[in-house]
Protein backbone atom coordinates (compact mmCIF):
# COMPACT_ATOMS: atom_id res chain seq x y z
CA UNK A 1 0.00 0.00 0.00
CA UNK A 2 1.46 3.55 -1.16
CA UNK A 3 1.62 6.28 1.55
CA UNK A 4 -1.91 7.96 -0.05
CA UNK A 5 -3.83 5.10 0.18
CA UNK A 6 -2.74 3.71 4.11
CA UNK A 7 -3.84 7.43 4.61
CA UNK A 8 -7.07 6.95 3.23
CA UNK A 9 -7.48 3.63 4.71
CA UNK A 10 -6.69 4.84 8.48
CA UNK A 11 -9.49 8.05 7.97
CA UNK A 12 -11.97 5.49 6.41
CA UNK A 13 -11.49 3.49 9.65
CA UNK A 14 -11.65 6.09 12.01
CA UNK A 15 -14.39 7.57 10.15
CA UNK A 16 -16.43 4.40 10.16
CA UNK A 17 -15.49 3.70 14.45
CA UNK A 18 -16.29 6.95 15.04
CA UNK A 19 -19.83 6.83 13.49
CA UNK A 20 -20.50 3.51 14.90
CA UNK A 21 -19.96 4.67 18.60
CA UNK A 22 -21.68 7.98 18.14
CA UNK A 23 -24.50 5.58 16.60
CA UNK A 24 -24.41 3.55 20.10
CA UNK A 25 -24.76 6.63 22.03
CA UNK A 26 -27.38 8.06 20.39
CA UNK A 27 -29.14 4.44 20.23
CA UNK A 28 -29.14 3.88 24.53
CA UNK A 29 -30.13 8.09 24.61
CA UNK A 30 -33.36 7.94 22.74
CA UNK A 31 -34.10 3.89 23.01
CA UNK A 32 -33.88 3.40 26.90
CA UNK A 33 -36.37 0.91 28.39
CA UNK A 34 -39.56 3.20 29.92
CA UNK A 35 -39.29 4.82 32.84
CA UNK A 36 -40.82 2.01 35.44
CA UNK A 37 -38.26 -0.33 34.41
CA UNK A 38 -36.08 -0.65 37.49
CA UNK A 39 -32.80 -0.61 35.11
CA UNK A 40 -33.17 3.09 34.77
CA UNK A 41 -34.09 4.38 37.62
CA UNK A 42 -32.44 7.70 37.49
CA UNK A 43 -33.89 10.80 39.53
CA UNK A 44 -31.77 13.16 37.64
CA UNK A 45 -32.66 12.69 34.45
CA UNK A 46 -31.97 16.31 32.49
CA UNK A 47 -34.98 18.28 33.05
CA UNK A 48 -36.76 18.74 29.00
CA UNK A 49 -34.36 16.23 27.57
CA UNK A 50 -35.85 13.46 24.86
CA UNK A 51 -35.08 10.74 27.85
CA UNK A 52 -36.97 13.17 30.44
CA UNK A 53 -39.70 13.98 28.43
CA UNK A 54 -40.20 9.74 27.65
CA UNK A 55 -40.36 9.57 30.86
CA UNK A 56 -42.72 11.91 31.69
CA UNK A 57 -45.34 10.31 28.93
CA UNK A 58 -44.61 6.75 29.85
CA UNK A 59 -45.64 7.55 33.47
CA UNK A 60 -48.65 9.17 32.35
CA UNK A 61 -49.39 6.97 30.49
CA UNK A 62 -53.07 4.92 31.93
CA UNK A 63 -54.41 1.70 31.43
CA UNK A 64 -57.41 1.52 29.13
CA UNK A 65 -60.46 3.60 30.34
CA UNK A 66 -58.32 5.62 33.43
CA UNK A 67 -57.03 8.88 33.77
CA UNK A 68 -53.69 10.49 33.41
CA UNK A 69 -53.16 12.55 36.80
CA UNK A 70 -50.24 15.08 37.80
CA UNK A 71 -49.89 14.82 41.63
CA UNK A 72 -48.41 18.02 43.51
CA UNK A 73 -46.94 17.15 46.56
CA UNK A 74 -46.22 13.80 45.49
CA UNK A 75 -43.33 13.14 47.90
CA UNK A 76 -45.37 14.32 50.43
CA UNK A 77 -47.27 12.65 53.28
CA UNK A 78 -50.69 12.52 51.50
CA UNK A 79 -49.20 12.90 47.73
CA UNK A 80 -47.13 9.72 48.08
CA UNK A 81 -50.43 7.56 49.25
CA UNK A 82 -52.40 8.91 46.64
CA UNK A 83 -50.35 8.63 43.44
CA UNK A 84 -49.44 4.98 44.60
CA UNK A 85 -53.28 4.57 44.71
CA UNK A 86 -54.28 5.85 41.82
CA UNK A 87 -50.81 4.03 40.15
CA UNK A 88 -52.25 0.47 41.30
CA UNK A 89 -55.57 1.01 39.84
CA UNK A 90 -54.23 1.81 36.42
CA UNK A 91 -54.14 5.67 36.27
CA UNK A 92 -51.28 6.97 34.54
CA UNK A 93 -49.20 9.56 37.18
CA UNK A 94 -46.60 11.71 36.73
CA UNK A 95 -45.51 13.04 40.47
CA UNK A 96 -43.68 16.64 40.66
CA UNK A 97 -42.47 17.92 44.22
CA UNK A 98 -39.79 20.40 45.43
CA UNK A 99 -38.32 18.34 48.13
CA UNK A 100 -37.70 21.70 50.77
CA UNK A 101 -36.39 20.63 53.20
CA UNK A 102 -39.27 21.59 55.67
CA UNK A 103 -38.84 18.08 57.29
CA UNK A 104 -36.17 15.74 56.81
CA UNK A 105 -35.33 15.33 53.03
CA UNK A 106 -34.31 11.52 53.40
CA UNK A 107 -38.33 10.72 54.07
CA UNK A 108 -39.34 12.45 51.18
CA UNK A 109 -36.48 10.67 49.03
CA UNK A 110 -37.75 7.67 50.54
CA UNK A 111 -41.16 7.74 49.47
CA UNK A 112 -39.88 8.94 46.10
CA UNK A 113 -38.02 5.48 45.64
CA UNK A 114 -41.12 4.21 46.26
CA UNK A 115 -43.31 5.79 43.92
CA UNK A 116 -40.74 4.82 41.37
CA UNK A 117 -40.81 1.10 42.10
CA UNK A 118 -44.63 1.49 41.49
CA UNK A 119 -43.89 3.07 38.51
CA UNK A 120 -44.55 6.50 39.33
CA UNK A 121 -42.02 9.16 37.94
CA UNK A 122 -41.31 12.32 40.40
CA UNK A 123 -40.10 15.42 38.40
CA UNK A 124 -37.81 17.46 40.95
CA UNK A 125 -39.29 20.96 40.66
CA UNK A 126 -41.99 23.74 42.13
CA UNK A 127 -45.66 24.91 41.66
CA UNK A 128 -44.30 27.97 41.11
CA UNK A 129 -42.17 27.20 37.89
CA UNK A 130 -44.21 28.08 35.24
CA UNK A 131 -41.94 26.47 32.53
CA UNK A 132 -42.13 23.56 33.88
CA UNK A 133 -45.71 23.55 34.13
CA UNK A 134 -46.53 24.75 30.47
CA UNK A 135 -43.71 22.24 29.31
CA UNK A 136 -46.05 19.37 30.98
CA UNK A 137 -49.22 20.37 29.90
CA UNK A 138 -47.52 20.54 26.37
CA UNK A 139 -46.63 16.90 26.88
CA UNK A 140 -49.57 15.09 28.43
CA UNK A 141 -52.90 16.00 28.00
CA UNK A 142 -53.70 15.41 31.88
CA UNK A 143 -57.29 14.39 32.48
CA UNK A 144 -56.68 15.57 36.47
CA UNK A 145 -54.70 17.31 38.61
CA UNK A 146 -54.43 16.07 42.18
CA UNK A 147 -52.93 19.41 44.08
CA UNK A 148 -51.50 18.21 46.93
CA UNK A 149 -48.33 20.47 47.16
CA UNK A 150 -48.75 23.03 50.30
CA UNK A 151 -46.62 24.84 53.08
CA UNK A 152 -48.33 22.62 55.84
CA UNK A 153 -48.65 23.06 59.37
CA UNK A 154 -50.07 25.57 61.76
CA UNK A 155 -47.76 26.76 63.86
CA UNK A 156 -44.59 27.17 61.66
CA UNK A 157 -46.62 30.35 59.90
CA UNK A 158 -45.43 32.73 62.60
CA UNK A 159 -41.76 31.50 61.99
CA UNK A 160 -41.86 31.46 57.97
CA UNK A 161 -44.72 33.02 56.36
CA UNK A 162 -43.37 33.98 53.09
CA UNK A 163 -43.46 30.49 52.48
CA UNK A 164 -47.25 29.65 52.78
CA UNK A 165 -47.73 32.78 50.67
CA UNK A 166 -45.07 31.11 47.97
CA UNK A 167 -46.83 27.86 47.96
CA UNK A 168 -50.05 28.04 49.02
CA UNK A 169 -51.47 31.36 47.07
CA UNK A 170 -48.82 32.15 44.52
CA UNK A 171 -48.05 28.52 43.55
CA UNK A 172 -51.74 28.02 43.45
CA UNK A 173 -52.22 30.34 41.31
CA UNK A 174 -48.95 29.28 38.91
CA UNK A 175 -51.01 26.06 39.04
CA UNK A 176 -54.60 27.29 38.13
CA UNK A 177 -53.09 29.49 35.53
CA UNK A 178 -51.13 26.54 33.54
CA UNK A 179 -54.75 24.35 33.86
CA UNK A 180 -56.46 27.04 32.59
CA UNK A 181 -54.26 27.66 29.51
CA UNK A 182 -53.96 23.50 29.24
CA UNK A 183 -55.75 22.19 26.07
CA UNK A 184 -57.77 19.94 27.34
CA UNK A 185 -57.91 21.53 30.54
CA UNK A 186 -57.80 19.38 33.51
CA UNK A 187 -59.88 18.83 36.14
CA UNK A 188 -58.73 19.43 39.56
CA UNK A 189 -58.78 18.39 42.93
CA UNK A 190 -56.82 20.27 45.48
CA UNK A 191 -55.87 19.67 49.21
CA UNK A 192 -57.85 22.54 51.15
CA UNK A 193 -57.78 22.20 55.35
CA UNK A 194 -60.02 21.68 58.13
CA UNK A 195 -57.99 25.00 59.40
CA UNK A 196 -60.32 27.17 57.36
CA UNK A 197 -63.14 26.56 60.13
CA UNK A 198 -60.84 28.44 62.48
CA UNK A 199 -62.83 29.94 65.69
CA UNK A 200 -66.13 28.29 64.26
CA UNK A 201 -67.87 26.83 67.25
CA UNK A 202 -70.79 25.38 66.02
CA UNK A 203 -70.25 21.46 65.72
CA UNK A 204 -69.84 19.38 63.57
CA UNK A 205 -67.81 21.39 60.97
CA UNK A 206 -70.30 21.81 57.66
CA UNK A 207 -69.27 22.88 54.48
CA UNK A 208 -72.08 25.28 54.93
CA UNK A 209 -70.77 26.57 58.61
CA UNK A 210 -68.71 30.44 58.32
CA UNK A 211 -65.16 30.00 57.30
CA UNK A 212 -64.39 33.63 58.01
CA UNK A 213 -62.29 33.96 61.29
CA UNK A 214 -58.98 31.80 60.17
CA UNK A 215 -56.84 31.19 63.50
CA UNK A 216 -53.60 31.06 61.82
CA UNK A 217 -51.58 31.94 58.45
CA UNK A 218 -52.03 29.07 57.42
CA UNK A 219 -55.90 29.32 57.22
CA UNK A 220 -56.08 31.94 55.76
CA UNK A 221 -53.65 30.87 52.95
CA UNK A 222 -56.01 28.05 52.54
CA UNK A 223 -59.02 30.42 52.83
CA UNK A 224 -57.78 32.40 50.14
CA UNK A 225 -57.09 29.30 47.89
CA UNK A 226 -61.01 28.12 48.06
CA UNK A 227 -61.91 32.13 47.00
CA UNK A 228 -58.93 31.59 44.25
CA UNK A 229 -60.66 28.33 42.97
CA UNK A 230 -63.67 30.35 42.66
CA UNK A 231 -62.59 33.09 40.83
CA UNK A 232 -61.03 30.67 38.07
CA UNK A 233 -63.94 28.68 37.97
CA UNK A 234 -66.18 31.37 37.46
CA UNK A 235 -64.04 33.04 34.56
CA UNK A 236 -62.07 30.29 33.20
CA UNK A 237 -64.45 27.05 33.40
CA UNK A 238 -62.02 24.96 35.41
CA UNK A 239 -63.79 21.90 37.63
CA UNK A 240 -62.08 22.41 40.86
CA UNK A 241 -63.06 20.26 44.05
CA UNK A 242 -61.71 20.93 47.70
CA UNK A 243 -60.99 19.08 50.45
CA UNK A 244 -60.30 20.06 53.82
CA UNK A 245 -58.80 17.49 55.57
CA UNK A 246 -58.77 16.99 59.14
CA UNK A 247 -55.46 15.72 60.93
CA UNK A 248 -54.59 13.39 58.84
CA UNK A 249 -51.91 11.06 60.45
CA UNK A 250 -50.36 7.20 59.30
CA UNK A 251 -47.49 5.02 58.20
CA UNK A 252 -44.93 7.82 56.42
CA UNK A 253 -46.36 10.34 57.74
CA UNK A 254 -44.89 13.75 58.50
CA UNK A 255 -42.48 14.28 61.33
CA UNK A 256 -43.90 17.91 61.86
CA UNK A 257 -47.07 16.62 63.46
CA UNK A 258 -47.91 15.99 66.78
CA UNK A 259 -48.37 12.43 66.83
CA UNK A 260 -45.12 11.84 65.02
CA UNK A 261 -42.98 13.97 67.04
CA UNK A 262 -44.48 12.62 70.52
CA UNK A 263 -43.94 9.11 69.05
CA UNK A 264 -39.86 9.69 68.61
CA UNK A 265 -39.37 12.39 72.24
CA UNK A 266 -41.34 9.49 73.76
CA UNK A 267 -38.73 6.78 72.78
CA UNK A 268 -35.98 8.76 73.69
CA UNK A 269 -37.21 9.44 76.92
CA UNK A 270 -37.74 12.91 76.31
CA UNK A 271 -40.68 15.39 77.58
CA UNK A 272 -43.40 16.25 75.88
CA UNK A 273 -45.41 19.12 75.66
CA UNK A 274 -49.13 18.59 76.13
CA UNK A 275 -51.24 21.87 75.31
CA UNK A 276 -54.49 22.34 77.49
CA UNK A 277 -57.10 25.05 76.81
CA UNK A 278 -58.56 27.32 79.77
CA UNK A 279 -60.39 25.62 82.86
CA UNK A 280 -58.29 22.28 81.47
CA UNK A 281 -60.25 21.80 78.75
CA UNK A 282 -58.69 19.26 76.66
CA UNK A 283 -57.58 20.34 73.21
CA UNK A 284 -59.24 17.56 70.39
CA UNK A 285 -58.37 16.65 66.89
CA UNK A 286 -60.60 14.66 64.28
CA UNK A 287 -57.99 12.47 63.59
CA UNK A 288 -57.71 10.78 60.22
CA UNK A 289 -56.32 8.09 58.90
CA UNK A 290 -54.61 7.93 55.96
CA UNK A 291 -56.15 5.06 53.66
CA UNK A 292 -59.76 7.03 54.77
CA UNK A 293 -58.13 10.40 52.92
CA UNK A 294 -57.11 8.15 49.79
CA UNK A 295 -60.60 7.24 49.14
CA UNK A 296 -62.00 10.14 50.24
CA UNK A 297 -59.15 11.64 47.23
CA UNK A 298 -59.80 8.56 44.79
CA UNK A 299 -63.67 9.43 45.10
CA UNK A 300 -63.18 13.47 44.63
CA UNK A 301 -61.19 12.41 41.65
CA UNK A 302 -63.71 9.98 40.09
CA UNK A 303 -66.99 12.11 40.29
CA UNK A 304 -65.40 15.20 38.88
CA UNK A 305 -66.87 16.39 36.05
CA UNK A 306 -64.94 18.03 33.44
CA UNK A 307 -63.89 21.55 33.16
CA UNK A 308 -65.48 23.65 30.48
CA UNK A 309 -62.92 26.00 29.07
CA UNK A 310 -60.69 26.04 26.16
CA UNK A 311 -58.22 28.63 24.94
CA UNK A 312 -58.71 30.61 28.11
CA UNK A 313 -62.35 30.89 27.94
CA UNK A 314 -65.23 29.09 29.53
CA UNK A 315 -68.24 27.63 27.66
CA UNK A 316 -70.44 26.70 30.30
CA UNK A 317 -70.33 26.69 33.73
CA UNK A 318 -68.04 24.07 35.44
CA UNK A 319 -68.45 22.16 38.85
CA UNK A 320 -67.31 24.02 42.04
CA UNK A 321 -67.17 21.97 45.19
CA UNK A 322 -65.91 21.87 48.93
CA UNK A 323 -65.50 18.53 51.08
CA UNK A 324 -65.01 17.85 54.94
CA UNK A 325 -62.67 14.33 54.72
CA UNK A 326 -62.79 13.97 58.43
CA UNK A 327 -63.00 10.64 61.04
CA UNK A 328 -66.18 12.20 62.40
CA UNK A 329 -64.97 11.79 66.02
CA UNK A 330 -62.60 14.10 68.06
CA UNK A 331 -60.48 12.67 69.98
CA UNK A 332 -58.00 14.54 73.19
CA UNK A 333 -54.75 14.91 72.62
CA UNK A 334 -54.42 13.26 76.22
CA UNK A 335 -55.98 10.17 74.77
CA UNK A 336 -53.54 10.32 71.86
CA UNK A 337 -50.86 10.73 74.15
CA UNK A 338 -52.07 6.96 76.33
CA UNK A 339 -52.64 5.26 73.57
CA UNK A 340 -49.60 6.21 71.92
CA UNK A 341 -47.59 5.25 75.65
CA UNK A 342 -49.48 1.64 75.26
CA UNK A 343 -48.45 0.64 72.00
CA UNK A 344 -44.67 1.56 72.93
CA UNK A 345 -44.99 0.74 76.19
CA UNK A 346 -43.58 3.68 77.77
CA UNK A 347 -44.47 6.17 80.03
CA UNK A 348 -44.61 9.38 78.32
CA UNK A 349 -43.14 12.52 80.53
CA UNK A 350 -45.74 15.44 80.01
CA UNK A 351 -45.21 19.06 80.16
CA UNK A 352 -49.20 20.47 80.19
CA UNK A 353 -48.57 24.16 78.80
CA UNK A 354 -51.91 26.58 78.44
CA UNK A 355 -52.96 26.00 74.40
CA UNK A 356 -50.46 28.67 72.61
CA UNK A 357 -51.65 32.05 70.77
CA UNK A 358 -50.06 30.82 67.50
CA UNK A 359 -52.71 29.02 65.21
CA UNK A 360 -54.02 26.33 66.99
CA UNK A 361 -57.98 25.72 67.93
CA UNK A 362 -59.56 24.01 70.51
CA UNK A 363 -61.23 21.29 68.86
CA UNK A 364 -62.13 20.04 65.17
CA UNK A 365 -65.14 17.89 63.94
CA UNK A 366 -65.98 16.97 60.88
CA UNK A 367 -69.36 16.59 59.18
CA UNK A 368 -68.72 13.95 55.99
CA UNK A 369 -72.25 13.82 55.44
CA UNK A 370 -71.55 15.26 51.95
CA UNK A 371 -68.67 12.99 50.96
CA UNK A 372 -70.71 10.32 51.92
CA UNK A 373 -73.90 11.71 49.78
CA UNK A 374 -71.46 12.76 46.46
CA UNK A 375 -69.12 9.59 46.58
CA UNK A 376 -70.12 7.43 49.09
CA UNK A 377 -66.99 8.60 51.45
CA UNK A 378 -66.94 6.73 54.97
CA UNK A 379 -63.57 6.35 57.24
CA UNK A 380 -63.18 3.07 58.52
CA UNK A 381 -59.65 3.07 60.76
CA UNK A 382 -60.40 4.83 64.79
CA UNK A 383 -57.25 6.12 66.30
CA UNK A 384 -56.43 3.12 68.27
CA UNK A 385 -55.63 0.91 64.99
CA UNK A 386 -54.72 3.64 62.77
CA UNK A 387 -51.53 4.66 65.91
CA UNK A 388 -50.98 1.01 65.93
CA UNK A 389 -50.41 0.77 62.17
CA UNK A 390 -48.18 4.13 62.34
CA UNK A 391 -46.19 2.37 65.19
CA UNK A 392 -45.58 -0.69 63.31
CA UNK A 393 -44.09 1.48 60.31
CA UNK A 394 -42.21 3.91 62.57
CA UNK A 395 -40.28 1.15 64.62
CA UNK A 396 -39.71 -0.10 60.64
CA UNK A 397 -38.75 2.57 59.00
CA UNK A 398 -36.16 3.76 61.81
CA UNK A 399 -35.04 0.26 62.46
CA UNK A 400 -35.99 0.34 66.57
CA UNK A 401 -36.21 -2.91 68.22
CA UNK A 402 -38.50 -4.41 70.80
CA UNK A 403 -35.90 -3.63 73.45
CA UNK A 404 -35.54 -0.71 72.62
CA UNK A 405 -39.27 0.30 73.49
CA UNK A 406 -39.09 -0.18 77.23
CA UNK A 407 -36.34 3.14 77.31
O1 LIG B 1 -56.40 19.54 59.86
C1 LIG B 1 -55.70 20.41 59.42
O2 LIG B 1 -56.08 21.20 58.61
C2 LIG B 1 -54.30 20.57 59.93
O3 LIG B 1 -53.96 19.36 60.62
C3 LIG B 1 -52.70 19.40 61.23
O4 LIG B 1 -52.66 20.44 62.19
P1 LIG B 1 -52.95 20.09 63.71
O5 LIG B 1 -54.31 19.56 63.90
O6 LIG B 1 -52.57 21.31 64.50
O7 LIG B 1 -51.95 18.88 63.94
P2 LIG B 1 -50.70 18.71 64.92
O8 LIG B 1 -49.72 19.77 64.73
O9 LIG B 1 -50.25 17.31 64.77
O10 LIG B 1 -51.37 18.89 66.35
C4 LIG B 1 -52.34 17.97 66.83
C5 LIG B 1 -52.79 18.35 68.18
O11 LIG B 1 -51.70 18.26 69.11
C6 LIG B 1 -51.58 19.47 69.84
N1 LIG B 1 -50.15 19.68 70.13
C7 LIG B 1 -49.29 19.94 69.15
C8 LIG B 1 -47.95 20.11 69.38
C9 LIG B 1 -47.48 20.01 70.71
O12 LIG B 1 -46.28 20.14 71.01
N2 LIG B 1 -48.38 19.73 71.69
C10 LIG B 1 -49.71 19.56 71.46
O13 LIG B 1 -50.49 19.31 72.37
C11 LIG B 1 -52.18 20.54 68.97
O14 LIG B 1 -52.67 21.60 69.77
C12 LIG B 1 -53.29 19.78 68.28
O15 LIG B 1 -54.44 19.80 69.06
C13 LIG B 1 -51.64 19.63 60.18
O16 LIG B 1 -50.35 19.74 60.81
C14 LIG B 1 -51.89 20.87 59.38
O17 LIG B 1 -50.93 20.92 58.32
C15 LIG B 1 -53.30 20.89 58.85
O18 LIG B 1 -53.41 20.05 57.75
Amino acid sequence: MDKHRRWTYSITKLVFWTTLFAGTVLFICFHSPPSDSPSVHHPNVKWGSPQWEKRVKYSARPRSGHFSVLVTGAAGFVGSHVSTALRRRGDGVVGLDNFNAYYDPSLKRARQTLLEQNGVFVIEGDINDNHLLKKLFDIVAFTHVMHLAAQAGVRYAMKNPGSYVHSNIAGLVSLFEACKSANPQPSIVWASSSSVYGLNSKVPFSEKDQTDQPASLYAATKKAGEEIAHTYNHIYGLSITGLRFFTVYGPWGRPDMAYFFFTKDMLKGKPISVFQGSNNKSVARDFTYIDDIVKGCLGALDTAEKSTGSGGKKKKDAQLRVFNLGNTSPVPVTKLVSILEKLLKVKAKINVLPLPRNGDVMFTHANISYARKEFGYKPTTDLQMGLQKFVNWYLDYYSISEKKNSW
